[in-house]
């Protein structure tokens, strides 16, 4: 018996999943084989899939070989870019965008890598003055990815690089990944938003998983440092991803078939027990 045949059967949503594959998730080989054919199979079966990519390391690596020099800051967790570090993150995530689409495409299944400033996707203003050209998502062209998701066996494979609000406006925006897909979840009315990261969910203080959380109890935990870093953008997005009618999670992508295992689970028809991440409600 194959690993998929032993899953339990699911019933497919009308809406979208959208799978944010976070780039610590992605350093190993063989879970990054695993996570494309998980991605296949949900297809295979019916899910209409997006995937939002990120690669931080990626972009730490070439920053680091072309002697760049940024920062993250530690309020909103998000890297401090300049024209400059915008241009390495676009390099590199376009890179890590390539691949997974490379590694997705086979059996039938056609991965198609789509950066933010293609079709307009991901219209951006800037953040904060003082976090450079990062953008905050104000418009995401869904009549595009819609009919994206029209095309048998296809899946939009995003890279979180943002454009302008009006087409004069040449201004490349470098978006955190989350941020990305927080907001393509809430304009593509996702039925499901998975964050596979590098960490068994959203832990508490003594590094115990916290199994569900609201808003409320993410602002405090924000407010009393308990939720860092990275994991700030990653809860707020969750946050916004769920203003629809969909549910989001955190879960751990450094488990094999992460992204099979939960979404069998969730959507699946036998009771598939407990989650092996964060649930996000409002
Ligand atoms: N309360 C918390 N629970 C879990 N992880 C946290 C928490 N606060 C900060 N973190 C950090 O957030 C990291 C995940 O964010 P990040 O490294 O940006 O991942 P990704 O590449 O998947 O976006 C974890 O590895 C952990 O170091
Ligand atoms: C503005 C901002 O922070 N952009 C991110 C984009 C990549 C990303 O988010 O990747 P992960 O999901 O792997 O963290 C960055 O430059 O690292």
């Amino acid at each position: 018996l194959s690993f998929y045949s032993g899953l339990p059967k699911v019933t497919v949503p009308k809406s979208p999943i959208l799978v944010k594959y976070g780039g610590n998730a992605m350093t190993s080989p063989d879970l990054a084989v695993k996570f494309a054919a998980d991605v296949r199979h949900l297809k295979s079966l019916g899910f209409k899939m997006i995937v939002v990519h990120g690669g931080g390391p990626m972009i730490n690596g070439l920053l680091k070989d072309l002697n760049v020099q940024s920062s993250f800051d530690e309020v909103t967790g998000v890297r401090i870019s300049d024209e400059k570090v915008v241009d390495c993150a676009e390099k590199a995530l376009s890179s890590v965008g390539k691949g997974l689409a490379g590694s997705i495409s086979k059996d039938g299944i056609m991965g198609v890598s789509i950066s933010g400033r293609d079709a307009s996707l991901l219209r951006c203003e800037v953040k904060d003055v003082r976090l450079g050209n990062v953008g905050e998502v104000k418009k995401v062209n869904a009549d595009f990815l819609r009919s994206l998701l029209e095309i048998e066996n296809l899946v939009p494979i995003i890279c979180p690089i943002g454009c302008g609000m009006d087409d004069d406006d040449e201004t490349v925006y470098n978006v955190n990944a989350d941020t990305a897909a927080g907001a393509i979840a809430k304009a593509m009315n996702c039925d499901l938003t998975m964050f596979l990261t590098d960490i068994k969910g959203v832990c508490d203080s003594d590094m115990n998983l916290i199994p569900k959380l609201n808003k409320a109890e993410i602002e405090n935990l924000i407010d009393t440092n308990v939720i860092t870093g990275g994991m700030i953008p990653k809860v707020s997005y969750a946050l916004q991803a769920v203003q629809g009618d969909g549910v989001a999670m955190i879960c751990d992508g450094r488990v094999e078939n992460a992204l099979a295992r939960e979404v069998h689970r969730i959507y699946g028809e036998a009771d598939g027990g407990e989650s092996g991440g964060t649930i996000v409600c409002e």
